[in-house]
């Protein structure tokens, strides 16, 4: 049986001072052990999501679960859920806290209170892990915005959470890191981890997810493995965000009668994109 690690349940949330709600009514189960990619257009309520998903927000009405129980918004239990449910920001600098890389990646840890030795070792490893051990003593506010960006995800994934959401994780990001980035991710999620990513990325979508959010105005309008998403073409359109590319040239004015040869080359194509990623 398919189990959940966060769960919103008619959650309500706006801004002080904001005319509009930004989340609407949202329901929504993160399935444990996806791959998992929220879409959206811009302002449709993802960040804010995020930000409700490890008790940054709290929800107006609605509630917020972890593993079938209700998030508590006391200072140990937050504490607690934030090493669960590690959130990536979209904009590094919101994250970097330290002076240097190498101090910035330890911060969390040495919050933990872990021996000495334990710190050093997880710190080493995320330096290997994310290409940042030349940069080890590097003070972060002289890193390229690319850089920061390895760091603050660094930071978060020294802490071993079991969720991992990223908003927009490779905004900032050339070709050759973000080949690197989702070399990582395949790797966490092998080792157990979930994964929620935010991204306007429709083919990244499309050849990484195997399960697909897509909110409007603060709620969701569909869900589901990324080839049932990207079938229903005309809600997609009339929320604007259109079809992957590789979508659209493949399969755009094929019937549903034609879905088996339809789902070959999709697999194909799959296997293709995930020998050369
Ligand atoms: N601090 C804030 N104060 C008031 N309104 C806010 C604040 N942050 C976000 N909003 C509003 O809440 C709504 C949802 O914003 P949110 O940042 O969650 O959207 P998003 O889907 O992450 O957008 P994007 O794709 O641009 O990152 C938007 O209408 C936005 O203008």
């Amino acid at each position: 049986m398919q189990e959940y690690l966060l769960e919103f349940e008619q959650v309500y949330y706006t801004y002080p001072g904001a005319q509009e709600s930004a989340l609407n009514g949202l329901t929504l189960k993160i399935p444990s052990g996806k791959r998992c990619a929220l879409i959206g257009q811009n302002g449709c309520g993802k960040t804010t999501l995020f930000l409700l998903a490890n008790g940054l927000y709290k929800p107006d009405s609605g509630i917020v679960r972890w593993r079938n129980e209700p998030l508590s918004y006391n200072r140990n239990y937050l504490s607690n859920l934030r090493q669960k449910v590690g959130l990536v920001f979209q904009d590094p600098e919101q994250q970097l806290v330290a002076s240097t890389v190498e101090e910035d990646i330890s911060y969390g840890l040495c919050n933990l209170g872990l021996p000495e030795p334990e710190i050093k070792d997880r710190v080493e490893q995320a330096l290997v892990e994310f290409e940042l051990t030349a940069l080890a003593e590097r003070p972060v506010h002289h890193l390229s915005l690319g850089q920061k960006k390895r760091v603050s995800i660094a930071d978060v994934m020294v802490l071993h959470p079991e969720l991992l959401v990223l908003d927009e994780p490779t905004a900032y990001l050339d070709v050759k890191h973000t080949r690197n980035l989702i070399a990582t991710l395949k790797r966490i999620h092998r080792d157990g981890t979930t994964l929620l990513m935010a991204t306007h990325d429709l083919d990244l979508v499309y050849r990484w997810a195997d399960w697909v959010f897509v909110m409007d105005k603060g709620q969701l309008m569909l869900e589901g493995k990324p080839q049932h998403v990207f079938s229903q073409r005309t809600l997609l359109e009339e929320l604007e965000l259109g079809v992957p590319l590789i979508y659209e040239m493949l399969f755009d004015g094929l019937s549903t009668e034609e879905e088996v040869i339809i789902e070959r080359v999709r697999q194909r194509i799959l296997q293709l994109f995930r020998n050369f990623s």
